[in-house]
């Protein structure tokens, strides 16, 4: 029995408080990726459009309460946001996973909670905010202000919509910006709740606005528009150069969190009970499609058989089938295209000699998943960490495992890649665990578990994985201009 909707929703723009249509209704559609269904058509804005929102956007910034009212009264709306989303959990997890694939039990007991606690925590971070003083003797005082900087594009990808947009969206309202959303286009239904939650917790017209459409063309305008001060972008490595490239004319601010391919260590002293079902998580926790996935399992040799054998067990245990059903462990991938490229690393990895450990085909699945974009739990091993598969983001249930005899050996490998968002190392000895995470080149380091998330603590990547740094006053001070006042005492 599946329980994936089939109602197909209309999903608009929200523009200064207002769902509406494109100005040419053109529209696309979206499917469930679990079964190809059609669940959503959604008006695809018009470079005009793109206008009309950033337009809004500065005109509630510029001359709208939001930005002077007082810090206490814009962080209740905030949290008043929280509050509803919390109260919409069931129905936002459930559009969660038939638009993305992903588990509604993750969903819901995961992401929607955390997306409410994104909020929550700005709202309460940024009241407790204070500045910096510098007396200059008797005769001066210095003292800063933290002022917004504008209007905020946001832009945002499909792997976990919801969550990752409030995570830009708390601190971009909290510090007194306005925002232009642009949520992903092939899972847009959640984001666009955003809107009427907005509303109804009585942020004003005009400072949360959310904008549907292609990237390479809604996601290029807002980059170019003139009224957008700041992006905040999380997705691929190559649509953060583009953004980049777009956005240098008009000299914008830029944070991104781009792709991964985090090594996860494994040492001989490892607590194996530990390290494989946490191990699995970072491999398989939504299909793959995580960017801070431990794609690249590497394994001290002299444990390597214990590990894989217990490895390969509990990846073969676990429940790949429909999303909205409470044991699904794995949904499908998240679309046609990008099953397609995923399985495109199967050959790959057959052409360069990786051995198959287990999976590698489309599992056994109840006959309404037939259509769905499912790819098995797959772990390969190779001795050769320049492969490709050993390199580039699958952002698939696609995992290598890679041998290594030492320290320096693991180091060597671990930062031998153009990526650097996180490593996790898995070692019962606590002076190893230091060097290593020392060693490691990259924006977070997990020791013996994998995102443990403490929102107050810099998140970003290292080399190619990003630029900046979100999570407590980081994400505050990219929302901000600081603003130093110099006083004459005499
Ligand atoms: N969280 C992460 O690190 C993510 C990494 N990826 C990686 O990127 C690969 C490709 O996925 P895509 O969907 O193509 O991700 P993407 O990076 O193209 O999409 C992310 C967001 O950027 C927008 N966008 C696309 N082109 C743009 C442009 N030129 N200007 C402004 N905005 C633009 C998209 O509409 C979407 O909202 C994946 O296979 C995966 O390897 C994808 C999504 C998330
Ligand atoms: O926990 C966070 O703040 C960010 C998580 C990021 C992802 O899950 C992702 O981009 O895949």
């Amino acid at each position: 029995m599946t329980t994936v909707e089939t109602k197909v929703r209309q999903v608009q723009h929200f523009i200064n408080g207002n769902y509406e249509a494109s100005s040419d209704q053109q529209t696309f559609e979206v499917k469930n990726p679990a079964t190809q269904e059609v669940i959503a058509v959604v008006s695809e804005a018009t470079e005009q459009d793109v206008e009309k929102v950033c337009e809004v956007a500065r005109e509630a910034f510029e001359n709208g309460p939001w930005r002077t009212m007082t810090v206490a009264e814009r962080c209740a709306k905030i949290r008043r946001m929280a509050e509803i989303i919390l109260e919409r959990k069931e129905e936002i997890a459930r559009l969660e996973a038939s638009d993305v694939g992903k588990p509604y039990s993750h969903a819901v007991a995961g992401e929607v909670p955390r997306a409410a606690h994104n909020l929550k925590f700005f709202a309460d971070f940024m009241e407790q905010q204070g500045g910096e003083t510098y007396p200059m003797e008797d005769a001066y005082i210095n003292y800063t202000r933290y002022e917004p900087v504008g209007v905020a594009g946001l832009i945002t990808p499909w792997n976990a919509p919801f969550m990752l947009t409030t995570w830009k969206l708390g601190p971009c309202l909290a510090a007194g910006n306005t925002a232009v959303i642009k949520p992903a286009e092939m899972t847009p239904l959640s984001v666009s709740l955003l809107g009427e939650i907005a509303k109804e917790a009585g942020i004003p017209d005009g400072v949360v606005n959310i904008i549907h459409g292609k990237g390479s063309v809604v996601g290029t305008a807002i980059t170019k528009n003139t009224d957008i001060d700041l992006i905040s972008f999380t997705g691929s490595t190559a649509t953060g150069k583009a953004i980049m490239r777009n956005g240098a004319d008009s000299l914008k601010k830029f944070a991104f969190e781009l792709g991964g391919k985090a090594a996860n260590i494994i040492f001989e002293d490892a607590d194996l009970d530990k390290a494989v079902p946490v191990s699995i998580q970072a491999a398989f926790l939504n299909s793959g499609q995580v960017c801070l996935a431990g794609s690249r399992i590497l394994v001290q040799r002299s444990i390597l058989d214990t590990f894989i054998e217990k490895y390969k067990a509990a990846a073969e245990a676990l429940v790949v089938g429909d999303p909205q059903v409470a044991e699904t462990k794995m949904g499908p991938l998240v679309s046609e295209e990008h099953f397609e490229k995923v399985k495109s690393y199967l050959e790959i990895a057959k052409e360069e000699g990786a051995t198959l450990i287990t999976g590698g085909s489309t599992p056994e699945l109840a006959p309404h998943l037939k259509e769905g974009y499912y790819l098995q739990p797959t772990i390969y091993l190779h001795e050769n960490p320049k492969a490709r598969i050993c390199q580039e983001e699958i952002f698939g249930p696609v995992v290598t495992i890679i041998p290594f005899d030492t320290e320096e050996e693991a180091l060597q490998i671990a930062n031998d890649t153009q990526y650097g968002l996180n490593g996790v190392v898995w070692t019962e000895n606590l002076k190893r665990a230091h060097r290593i995470s020392h060693g490691v080149r990259a924006g977070t380091i997990w020791v013996n578990c994998w995102f443990v998330r403490d929102l107050r603590a810099p998140f970003g990547g290292f080399k190619k994985s990003g630029i900046g740094r979100e999570g407590g006053h980081h994400s505050l001070e990219f929302f901000s201009e600081a603003k130093n006042i110099c006083i004459a005492l005499n």
